[in-house]
């Protein structure tokens, strides 16, 4: 199902004042797709991630699921909870993995939380394993395993549940160019295969090739509608537009 942000502003009290932090913005992810959000520091990245992962209610304007409305001003602590745990995954910009579980029992702990069926939940968790190519660490503890690995199965956890939307924060930031693009090109494939609508922040334009869509925030406002992120080539082959 399509993830529909219907014009959302975000007002932070700010001393004897307020902050806008989102301004009436409004963006749909298909399903399946991947929308990258660009901006410079303080533009409203996290503040409209937090307002789509139910986080922060909106201050107006409201987060859909396809046509079911999730989130508006007036959702409940308990709503937005059960928002995140029957809809949501989460790639966070640390791994934030549990030291003592190893990489299977993180993602089979998740899906369990989650309410998914024991019986499903071991071959769900093998085969995402297997697609962020950590097969062979399932049995490893997060200390045994390498940055990039460790982020990897962050990313295999985040899907374990199939979520209808998954949200990501700053995937790249410690990673060097090429890794980087490599952990966008999977977050873009999974959500394919997935069909979870996906909404990457970044800063970093350049790791962004593979996405299918870019949206850039300016102090809170969306400077640029989600645009394709390649457009079709004669022959009908595919290019990349320029990220950002
Ligand atoms: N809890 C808060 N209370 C008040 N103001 C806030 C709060 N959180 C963020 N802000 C302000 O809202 C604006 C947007 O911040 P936000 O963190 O969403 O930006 P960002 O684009 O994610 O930045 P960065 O790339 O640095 O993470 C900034 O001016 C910030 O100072």
């Amino acid at each position: 199902m399509d993830l529909h942000l219907d014009r959302i502003t975000l007002v932070y009290p700010d001393g004897t004042s307020t902050l806008t932090a989102v301004d009436d913005v409004s963006l749909t992810v298909p399903a399946g797709t991947t929308t990258a959000l660009l901006g410079p520091s303080g533009s409203g990245k996290s503040s409209l991630l937090a307002v789509a992962a139910g986080l922060t209610p909106p201050t107006s304007g409201r987060v859909r699921l396809g046509d079911e409305v999730a989130l508006t001003p007036t959702t409940s602590v308990a709503e937005a909870t059960r928002w995140r745990r029957d809809h949501l995954g989460v790639v966070f910009q640390a791994p934030r993995l549990l030291d003592s579980l190893t990489a299977l029992e993180q993602l089979e702990l998740h899906a369990h939380l989650r309410g998914r069926r024991p019986a499903t939940v071991r071959r769900r968790a093998l085969e995402l394993l297997d697609a962020v190519g950590v097969a062979d660490r399932a049995h490893h503890r997060p200390a045994q395993l390498s940055g990039g690995q460790r982020q990897r199965v962050a990313i295999a956890r985040a899907l374990v549940g199939d979520p209808a939307v998954l949200l990501v924060d700053e995937p790249t930031s410690a990673l060097d160019h090429d890794r980087g693009v490599r952990v966008v090109e999977l977050i873009t494939s999974l959500a394919r295969e997935t069909g979870a609508a996906t909404l990457l922040v970044s800063h970093d334009a350049s790791t962004l090739d593979p996405v299918d869509a870019t949206a850039r925030l300016a102090d809170g406002l969306l400077e640029s509608p989600a645009r394709p992120q390649r457009t079709e080539a004669p022959g009908g082959r595919c290019v990349s537009a320029p990220a950002g």
